[in-house]
């Protein structure tokens, strides 16, 4: 059973379908990667299966549970990280970890323990005692994070974490879901910066206009861009002769040299792979590294929203 189940979801906002029909699954250990342009429907999808949102029609199930039928125990599953940051007039750090605590009837020595523990999680420890309001806006977005990780939930939804940071900010963001996804989270995160989710996710659903035009895992994603998969293939040094054996396989085309190496397309299954690095190396190629090329997430999502246009 996966651990969020979307189906049919469609939200009006007066007479605009912000949502429209969108079905999608996330098993747990998935990092899911929402991504789709400005307006696209992201926000109020995430709100909705947060419960903070109703929607017109279709479902969503948290572990098995219909979110409008068990509302109290599903939102304590859920952790909600929204894609804006309120203020917090003289409030500490630690205040304000512990205030949510509290929220969630944790007290005393746990709570502090805690917040020790989730502001060393997103290094903020440095910060404790300093006013909310005087952090950075990437800070106040670690903090916003710890702050939905207190009740340990089951899956956090998180919505565009690293909007608005600098660079540095978004690598410490980047460092800190990284931990957290070896740490054997479910995440939902939404984005615009994709190449930075192909890093850090596992699978990807690219939403337009409120409807869900691609998705799968990042390798499925990444051949929408080119319709097959593309494969580096590396060596200890220069070897030409590659480019007779690539012709001996029909599984390879669009062959692309790089150093010490090719990028090529590939369209085989494992046993066509095993075959081709045979055959390199009884070719004499002292091949180094063989792997799938990442970062083609912007081509496929580009290519995903001009098909729905079209
Ligand atoms: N409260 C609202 N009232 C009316 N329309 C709304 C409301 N909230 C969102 N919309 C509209 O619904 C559509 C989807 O908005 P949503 O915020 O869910 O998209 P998004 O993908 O999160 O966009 P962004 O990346 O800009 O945050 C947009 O056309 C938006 O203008």
């Amino acid at each position: 059973m996966p651990l969020l189940e979307i189906e049919g979801l469609t939200k009006f906002y007066g007479k605009k379908k912000a949502v429209d029909n969108l079905s999608f699954s996330v098993e747990e250990g998935q990092i899911f990667g929402f991504v789709g342009p400005n307006g696209a429907g992201k926000t109020t999808t995430m709100k909705i299966m947060c419960g903070l949102l109703r929607a017109d029609g279709g479902c969503v199930k948290i572990n098995g549970m219909d979110i409008s039928k068990n509302l109290s125990k599903v939102k304590a599953l859920i952790g909600y990280m929204p894609d804006f940051f309120g203020v917090y007039d003289n409030l500490k750090v630690n205040e304000y970890l512990e205030f949510f605590a509290h929220a969630y009837r944790i007290k005393g020595t746990k709570a502090q323990k805690i917040t020790d523990d989730l502001l060393e999680l997103v290094r903020l420890t440095d910060k404790k005692y300093d006013f909310v309001d005087s952090l950075s806006r990437g800070m106040k977005q670690r903090l916003c994070l710890a702050r939905c990780l207190i009740h340990n939930p089951l899956l956090l939804v998180l919505d565009e974490p690293a909007s608005g940071m600098d660079p540095q900010s978004r690598i410490e963001m980047k460092e800190i879901l990284k931990n957290l996804k070896d740490m054997g989270k479910t995440i939902i995160i939404s984005s615009h910066i994709l190449p930075e989710l192909s890093e850090l996710c596992t699978h990807v659903g690219i939403i337009n206009q409120g409807r869900m035009v691609a998705q799968g895992d990042i390798a499925q994603i990444t051949m929408l861009a080119h319709g097959t998969k593309r494969i580096k293939v590396r060596f200890a040094e220069d070897f030409e002769e590659a480019l007779t054996v690539f012709k001996e396989f029909p599984a390879v085309s669009n062959v692309q040299v790089i150093e010490n190496g090719y990028i090529l397309s590939f369209d085989g299954d494992d046993n066509d792979m095993f075959l081709l690095i045979k055959g390199l190396i009884d070719r004499g190629a002292r091949v180094c590294e063989v792997g799938l090329v990442e970062g083609s997430l912007e081509e496929a999502f580009m290519k995903a929203i001009q098909e729905v246009e079209n």
